[in-house]
């Protein structure tokens, strides 16, 4: 996992640190300098252009830029503020304007086609929200300073950072409360099966689909088997749908199904509900029965995120009143439906915000994708830990999609994993798999057979 921090974080950390700052910022400067000779290839006959603002920033810049003069490049230092709109050619900018002091607007200049280092961030990237202007430099990559920055992984600051390297200057990030997920955390979470397993070790139960949306119910069933659940029973509200075989149906009415649904509820490790049920005033009563009754872990999804909000108290009573774990996995029109609002600039804060609000663990989807826990002291009100996933693509913006995470959170939670670790990991694996897939038209139930693949690789 790398540690992530807000600036404001930052700049507390950067108080407490042992060191004076010039010293920390001769070694940003010198992570810098090294990162910029490797972009080069060498030193001999290279131009670099150091673009530098008056904050540690351009302090940053100014260390790297005596380096590399001192290795025998060519180097010309510009003053942000006196920037002509177009650099004289060189073979490398590097952008040490703003980092996380930045606000207002910042229009870089032309480079032409140099290569672009960013220092710490892309300059008019807000470091929290990733938000930025039109202006601002794309890089090849960002050297970042002892842990990655919200603006990095979210928004445009995610595509304006290219490759993102973290330096270590010597600062303690132990305390973060937020972490990006890494492939060796996912091999570290993600359950194996023990030798002595039977297939109500880890059975997970599926109630979704409908008449009308048959489908949502088959992807979210086959993902949590190929995920691992070992048994997978389905109860589609008023229809029978064509599975897989491997899945078990159990026929239930289209209204006021909750008891026949949960009849064998104890024998399941986690509950999947909400794909595909549709919005029908009976079927969402039901639904709110089955959430408040289940006493296994629930992943709720889709229509039963409606359904959670379909009270005039809104979702917290029903919510907050469940003993064992709970998931939730709006994308933004969701994350409304369930807050009354859509997610803010600050994506961290709303899902932190509605965890706490909601007493469940809260996954917002989108490019990146946020979970968050609820905090565990009352007197912590927004400290639950936060997960970034950012191992997806556009690839994963296709229907369907979201009913395979749903099924694969309910497999991971079947198989023993706290729900932050169920969320996170799923969705790692979920982009994992749709990343093995080819770059053009996908179905969601070719993340489903590359599921396997996906777990596979991790081992
Ligand atoms: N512990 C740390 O966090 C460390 C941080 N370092 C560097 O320090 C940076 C943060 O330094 P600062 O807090 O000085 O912030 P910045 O260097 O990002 O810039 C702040 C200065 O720029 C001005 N400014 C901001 N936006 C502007 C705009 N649009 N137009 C004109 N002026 C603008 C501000 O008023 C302020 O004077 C980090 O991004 C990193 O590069 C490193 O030097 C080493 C240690
Ligand atoms: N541009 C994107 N880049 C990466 N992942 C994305 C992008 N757009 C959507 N996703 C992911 O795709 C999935 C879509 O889920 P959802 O919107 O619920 O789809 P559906 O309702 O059709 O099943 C989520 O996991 C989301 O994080
Ligand atoms: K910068």
């Amino acid at each position: 996992m790398i540690p992530v921090v807000t600036p404001v974080e930052m700049a507390a950390i950067d108080a407490s640190a042992p060191e004076p700052l010039d010293v920390l910022i001769e070694r940003a400067g010198r992570a810098v300098a090294a990162a910029a000779i490797d972009l080069l290839g060498g030193t001999y006959g290279r131009v670099v252009n150091v673009v530098v603002g008056k904050g540690n920033n351009g302090a940053d810049g100014r260390v790297a830029a005596r380096r590399l003069e001192a290795r025998g490049v060519k180097v010309r230092v510009i003053d942000a503020a006196m920037r002509p709109p177009v650099l004289r050619r060189s073979d490398l900018v590097i952008d040490a304007a703003y980092g996380t002091g930045f606000r207002g607007e910042w229009i870089a200049p032309e480079v032409g086609d140099a290569l672009v280092l960013a220092v710490d961030i892309p300059s008019g990237v807000d470091a929290l929200t990733g938000e930025a202007g039109a202006g601002v430099l794309p890089a090849d990559r960002t050297i970042t300073f002892q842990a990655l920055k919200p603006g990095l992984l979210l928004g445009d600051g995610a595509r304006l950072a290219g490759h993102i390297d973290v330096a270590d200057i010597g600062l303690d990030v132990s305390g973060a409360s937020q972490h990006q997920v890494t492939v060796d955390d996912v091999a570290e979470w993600w359950p194996t099966r023990a030798i002595d397993a039977h297939k109500w070790n880890g059975a997970v139960k599926v109630i979704g689909g409908s008449p009308e949306m048959p489908g949502a119910a088959v992807l979210a069933s086959t993902a949590a088997a190929r995920a691992g659940g070992s048994l997978v029973s389905l109860s589609a509200p008023g229809v029978t749908v064509a599975t897989p075989p491997e899945i078990v149906q159990r026929h239930v009415a289209a209204d006021d199904f909750s008891a026949d649904a949960l009849v064998d509820i104890h024998r399941f490790g986690a509950l999947v509900i909400g794909p595909g049920l549709g919005r029908a005033d009976e079927v969402l009563m039901a639904t709110r029965a089955c959430i408040s009754d289940a006493t296994v872990p629930v992943v709720i999804d889709g229509d039963g995120l409606f359904a959670s909000a379909w009270s005039a108290e809104g979702p917290a009573p029903l919510l907050r009143d469940r003993e064992l774990a709970t998931v939730l996995t709006p994308h933004d029109g969701e994350f409304g439906v369930l807050t009354g609002s859509p997610p803010g600039a600050d994506r961290v804060a709303s899902v932190r915000a509605a965890a706490a609000d909601l007493g469940c663990t809260l996954l917002l989807k989108g490019q990146t994708t946020i979970v968050a826990s609820p905090p565990e002291a009352e007197a912590d009100p927004l400290g639950g830990h936060v997960w970034f996933v950012t191992n997806g693509d556009q690839r994963l913006a296709t229907a369907g999609s979201g009913d395979v995470l749903a099924g694969m959170i309910g497999s991971a939670l079947a198989m023993g994993l706290d729900a932050d670790k169920a969320a996170a990991a799923s969705a790692w694996l979920h982009a994992d798999a749709a990343n093995r897939t080819p770059a053009d038209g996908l179905l969601a139930s070719d993340i489903v057979d590359a599921i396997p693949a996906a777990i596979g690789a991790i081992r």
